[in-house]
């Protein structure tokens, strides 16, 4: 295992096992440089919130790791395989041992719900359709969808629901790892927060490491272990949540110092103001 001791605030020490590393990675378009130097390691287990300014890079940080962009420079290894790298045939494996949603759900239109978490099923696995169709029915009661979604197209769905039929399709292959790009975009309040909520809940019982990039200071603070902020072109700042409001950058300082970000820690019981937890 390739990790680094961690001593939690109880004292025990337990080995992190680093199950993304991102190393000296650099993407740029044309002229314009978005990653220069960025390292980060990713902990198994844990849900890392990504934040940063808009155009910060974090959507490309999250596409370079599950290969839709081809990076400049530099090295990712994700469950041990150097998937820059690696061949297609190499990368198959690994693929599968991660989920993604993207922030509009991007579903198969024609498919209904049912048919859209099949999917990747029938692209990796080799079983019976009856059998996929019941697995599949599982993801979707899961992510608390009701049977009656199964058959919807995802035109027929509110945004929430669309959502959490994204979540039902990046579980179909039982993941490790799930990548989240702006979960509760879009999503009122108390949908917002019944999403983190469910997250929370799968990321506990299916043992997840969640990889999630958001805007949303309530979702960091009620689910995140750990924060990275993407700022000057790298992973300027990373740790958790209660320590932001003390890094002495200019972004930083204003997203977790704001009024947003108080009120979040408000409902929390995390951050200066409330003593911490
Ligand atoms: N395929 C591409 N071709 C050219 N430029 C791109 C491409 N993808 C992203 N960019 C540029 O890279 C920068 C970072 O984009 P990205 O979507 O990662 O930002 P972000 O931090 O996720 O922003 P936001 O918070 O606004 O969603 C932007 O300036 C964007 O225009």
């Amino acid at each position: 295992m390739d990790g680094a001791a961690h001593t939690s605030e109880t004292g025990t020490t337990t080995q992190r096992e680093a199950i993304i590393k991102v190393r000296g990675l650099r993407n740029q378009f044309g002229p314009q440089v978005v990653h220069d130097q960025l390292d980060l390691d990713v902990w198994r287990g844990e849900v890392l919130g990504i934040v940063g300014g808009s155009g910060t890079g974090k959507s490309v940080l999250l596409r370079t790791i599950v290969g839709l962009n081809r990076p400049a420079a530099g090295s990712i290894e994700v469950l041990g395989v150097d998937v820059v790298n690696a061949s297609q045939a190499e990368r198959g494996p690994v693929e599968q041992r991660w989920g993604v949603a993207f922030q509009d759900g991007a579903l198969f239109s024609s498919l209904t719900v049912l048919q859209n978490v099949m999917a990747p099923m029938r692209e990796h696995l080799n079983m019976s359709t009856r059998l996929m169709k019941e697995l599949a029915e599982l993801k979707i009661s899961l992510v608390g969808l009701p049977p009656l979604a199964c058959d919807k197209l995802p035109s027929e769905l509110s945004g929430g629901m669309r959502k959490r039929a994204a979540l039902a399709r990046a579980l179909a292959l039982d993941p490790e790892i799930v990548f989240l790009d702006e979960p509760t975009a879009g999503l009122d309040p108390i949908g917002a927060a019944a999403y983190d909520e469910l997250i929370r809940e799968l990321q506990r019982a299916l043992g997840l490491t969640v990889f999630m990039v958001t805007h949303d200071l309530d979702s960091l603070y009620a689910i995140c272990d750990r924060i990275a902020v993407l700022a000057e072109k790298k992973v300027l700042v990373d740790g958790p949540i209660e320590g932001m409001t003390e890094v002495d950058h200019p972004w930083v300082k204003e997203y977790f110092t704001g009024p947003r970000a108080r009120a979040a820690q408000l409902k929390t019981g995390k951050g200066p103001e409330t003593g911490g937890e």
